[in-house]
């Protein structure tokens, strides 16, 4: 198997007392795209800051493109993008200015920085409105140019923490084609998080459920859907991924069990 491009260790965090993220244990292979699935409040964002380098983990341990997040922080920051889910774009400079400042800080030479803002704007179809303020940008255009952003010095892994909450269901869809012709040109992975699961089922090679800071299964969406049944879709498997462990406990046999703790091992 190939060198995973993302590597989680009994990765854990805390706040206080409080667990938001209990020992996870994650591969992921080079140019996967990969879900982190679960409700408000699973741990989602969590595990996406500390892969991003912007938090440390309590304990355990992860590796992006064979670099500690820790021990090597910039390192991994050099070959990452990051999305982050409230949008951050400066709606007081053009998108072109926008992605100037990006270019600098990923310290793409002088000489090459035009041609690669320039191909960053048509590539998300955002070269008619580039000298135009941020401001009167819609959500779904902010969105790209965020993504134009973090991609420009072409990551290996590129983080996407809820790529299209608050976006209509049109601007949604122009997110996702545009991720997926990112993937197609350049192969790399993409880790992102969601809770909607049309956007999983539509994007993702795989996905773990995460519920409670704990990872309750992990595989394609067809294959979670099988595996709670021979006609269930992906919404029942959801269901059933992120429920809490007391009702599990009372409402599924033992046979259910084995198949959630096998899935915990995938
Ligand atoms: N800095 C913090 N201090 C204290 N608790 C925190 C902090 N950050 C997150 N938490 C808690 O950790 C848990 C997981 O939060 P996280 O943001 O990772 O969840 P999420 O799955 O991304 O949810 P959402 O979809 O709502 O963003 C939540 O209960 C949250 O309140």
């Amino acid at each position: 198997m190939l060198q995973p491009i993302i590597e989680m260790q009994d990765l854990s965090r805390r706040f206080g007392d409080f667990i938001a993220v209990d020992s996870i244990n994650m591969s992921i292979p080079p140019g996967e795209v990969f879900g982190l699935l679960g409700r408000n409040g699973a741990g989602k964002t969590t595990v996406i800051k500390m892969l991003a380098t912007l938090l440390e983990p309590s304990s355990g341990h992860a590796k992006v493109g064979g670099f500690d997040v820790v021990q090597n922080a910039a390192r991994v920051r050099r070959i990452i993008g990051y999305v982050p889910q409230a949008l951050s774009a400066d709606g007081d400079l053009t998108g072109y200015e926008n992605l100037s400042i990006f270019a600098k800080l990923y310290d793409i030479p002088r000489a090459e920085r035009k041609v690669r803002i320039r191909d960053a704007l048509a590539f998300m179809s955002l070269s008619a409105v580039s000298r135009n303020l941020v401001k009167t940008y819609s959500g779904g255009m902010i969105r790209r140019l965020e993504i134009a952003q973090s991609t420009l010095h072409h990551p290996r892994v590129l983080f996407l923490d809820e790529p299209t909450v608050g976006l209509d269901p049109v601007a949604r869809i122009s997110v996702w084609e545009q991720l997926e012709k990112l993937q197609a040109q350049f192969g790399s992975a993409i880790f992102l998080t969601t809770h909607y699961l049309e956007e999983a089922e539509r994007l993702c090679n795989r996905v773990a459920i995460m519920n409670r800071g704990k990872i309750t299964a992990i595989g394609t969406p067809a294959e979670l859907s099988a595996s709670v049944g021979p006609n269930a879709n992906f919404e029942e498997a959801f269901e059933y991924y992120t429920q809490d462990e007391t009702s599990m406990r009372g409402a599924y046999d033992e046979t259910s069990q084995t198949r959630l703790a096998s899935h915990r091992l995938g």
